[in-house]
């Protein structure tokens, strides 16, 4: 019996961020292996035209839950969804939820956050730093708090090279960072804002670390713990291999890359692709719920959940495996054939950036309009380009992350945990996990059908045709221009003829 799992039974849990990409993939665990827990509140702002409700059905329809659904028949009626905005005063719950959740929550797991690399500093600040705040707050109001768990990354220092599992203090206090974003303005943020991140590359690292910083300073007596996932990417082994439904991290490149459209990037193929699959942190994160429930360690502890210092991938060994995958699962109606190369000097990245990205879609919206069409792709290389340029400090950087609190826990669980929640990243197999990665993109992200695949294929072959009569006209023109300028190429013309 899992001890883990049966530690949930009969508890009420809340989740912030629970409609994210981690925060699906933890119900979704929770559900599966303690479906006798009391309830789940969940923290849930009604978006794009929908309500809560609807909100809540979405999740649950999906594939992500379908085994939920069979342990556990009644989870809909196990979530209890809380109208709550983080960017309020005290979330704008309603008094009668308030209440509600301040007297019966057990566990707090704080996944919420903007992870948007260049969110303005005020939001960021605000989503990151103050809602943490306030939620510590609500958290020391609440009489039956057995855990406070808090969601960070492990990029939250990654203005370091090596990184303990420490709270590392910031330049300068987080108090002062609020307080300042109340009366100052947009304008003048904007100018300070290079200034207050320093060496962190952008607002999300800077404010996650803030996070840290608050979480320490202001949790009182309760039972914390920080978890510092790195680069999460799709399910690994549960509830099935490859799930992934957002574009963050490197699903957005992968889709890039498979339609063709992304054909050079800036990276340093040695350096360490430290990636996470979601379900390995979801294990860990309800495995240091349990535990610091439980043992109820004298200190806040910090867990990096990393894959780098353990089993080491490198973006080279990544790209070439996502490009082998590309071969036997390709995506449909690709622009160009998946062909991307790693580049790491500034000269040639502007180089292909020119030749492989700006000009063909130079071309190809020249042929948009000649056919009367509307022209799209500049706009939309554009985009891929400043995206790259905001992950390139990513992927040219390797960091060591130390794991003992990780390993620690790990020898704490019983075999049993240790398989039910399995967050072991030395057992995971890169190379079968970068294909279930590039297969979950294509089904679960672009909802392509794998019937599709030898039309996918035959389509390849003619974009491989078309490449091939391209490159054969620009050599013939470029040799017939050499011939009627060089005596020298016109003997060689005639020597080979
Ligand atoms: C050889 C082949 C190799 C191929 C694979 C190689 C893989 C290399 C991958 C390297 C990845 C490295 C990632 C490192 C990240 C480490 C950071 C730490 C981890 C964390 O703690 S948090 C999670 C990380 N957060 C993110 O990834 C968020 C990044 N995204 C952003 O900040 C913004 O979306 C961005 C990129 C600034 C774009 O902003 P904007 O232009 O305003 O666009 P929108 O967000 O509104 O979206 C517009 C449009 O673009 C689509 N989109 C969004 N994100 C991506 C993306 N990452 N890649 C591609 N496309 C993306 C979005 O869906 C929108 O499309 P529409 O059609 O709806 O308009
Ligand atoms: N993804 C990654 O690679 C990594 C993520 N992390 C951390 O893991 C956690 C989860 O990330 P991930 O799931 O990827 O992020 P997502 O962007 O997928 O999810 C963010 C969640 O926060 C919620 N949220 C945002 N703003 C508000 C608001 N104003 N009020 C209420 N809820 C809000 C979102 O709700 P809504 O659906 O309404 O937008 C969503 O549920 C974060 O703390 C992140 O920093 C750490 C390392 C890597």
């Amino acid at each position: 019996m899992s001890m883990i799992a049966a530690f949930y039974g009969g508890k009420s849990i809340l989740i912030t961020g629970a409609t994210g990409f981690m925060g699906k993939v933890l119900m979704e665990k929770l559900f599966r292996t303690s479906p006798d827990l009391k309830v789940v509140y969940i923290l849930v702002r009604p978006k794009q035209g929908q309500t809560l409700q609807q909100r809540v059905f979405q999740i649950l329809d999906s594939k992500l839950f379908e085994k939920v659904k069979e342990v556990c028949p009644n989870v809909h009626e196990k979530i209890r969804a809380i109208s709550a905005d983080l960017n309020q005063n005290d979330f704008a719950i309603s008094k009668e939820d308030m209440k509600e959740l301040l007297s019966h929550t057990n566990i707090i797991f704080h996944c919420a956050a903007t992870v948007r690399f260049d969110d303005h500093l005020r939001h960021a600040v605000q989503l990151n730093v103050t809602a943490t705040q306030q939620l510590l707050l609500m958290a020391s109001q609440m009489p039956k708090l057995e855990a406070f768990i808090h969601i960070s990354t492990a990029f939250s220092n990654c203005n370091l090279k090596h990184i303990d599992e420490v709270v590392y203090p910031c330049p300068v206090e987080p108090k002062k960072i609020i307080d300042s974003m109340e009366w100052l303005d947009d304008a003048i943020i904007d100018e300070i804002t290079p200034k207050l991140i320093g060496d962190w590359p952008n607002t999300y690292t800077y404010t996650k670390a803030l996070g840290e910083v608050v979480v320490q300073q202001e949790g009182g007596n309760l039972n914390i713990a920080i978890i510092r996932p790195s680069i999460m990417g799709a399910t690994w082994q549960e509830p099935f291999p490859g799930w992934v439904d957002n574009l963050n991290g490197p699903s957005g490149l992968i889709i890039a890359a498979g339609k063709g459209f992304l054909r050079s990037i800036r990276a340093t193929p040695m350096a360490v692709a430290d990636l996470i699959p979601a379900d390995t942190v979801v294990n860990l994160t309800l495995a240091v719920g349990w535990y610091t429930a439980v043992h109820r360690p004298k200190s806040t502890l910090v867990y990096h959940c990393t894959s780098g210092n353990l089993n080491p991938c490198n973006w080279g060994k990544m790209g070439l495996q996502v490009l082998a995958t590309f071969e036997k699962i390709p995506f449909e109606r690709a622009f160009r054939r998946p062909n991307a190369d790693f580049t790491t000097n500034n000269i040639t990245t502007h180089y292909w950036n020119a030749v492989s990205h700006r000009a063909p879609a130079i071309i190809y919206d020249f042929y948009l309009r000649l056919t009367g069409r509307k022209p799209r792709m500049t706009k939309l290389m554009n985009r891929l380009l400043r995206t790259l340029s905001m992950l390139e400090y990513f992927v040219n950087r390797s960091w060591e992350w130390s794991t003992y609190n990780t390993e620690m826990l790990m020898s704490e669980l019983s075999p049993e945990d240790q398989r039910v929640f399995n967050f072991d990243v030395r057992q995971l197999n890169w190379l079968e996990y970068i294909e279930n990665y590039v297969l979950g993109v294509k089904k679960y992200l672009l909802k392509e059908d794998m019937a599709g695949i030898p039309e996918a294929k035959q389509h390849l072959k003619r974009l491989r045709n078309i490449h091939y009569l391209f490159n054969t006209a620009l050599f013939l023109i470029a040799w017939r221009l050499l011939i009627a300028r060089s005596q020298v190429a016109r003997n060689v013309w005639f020597f080979i003829m």
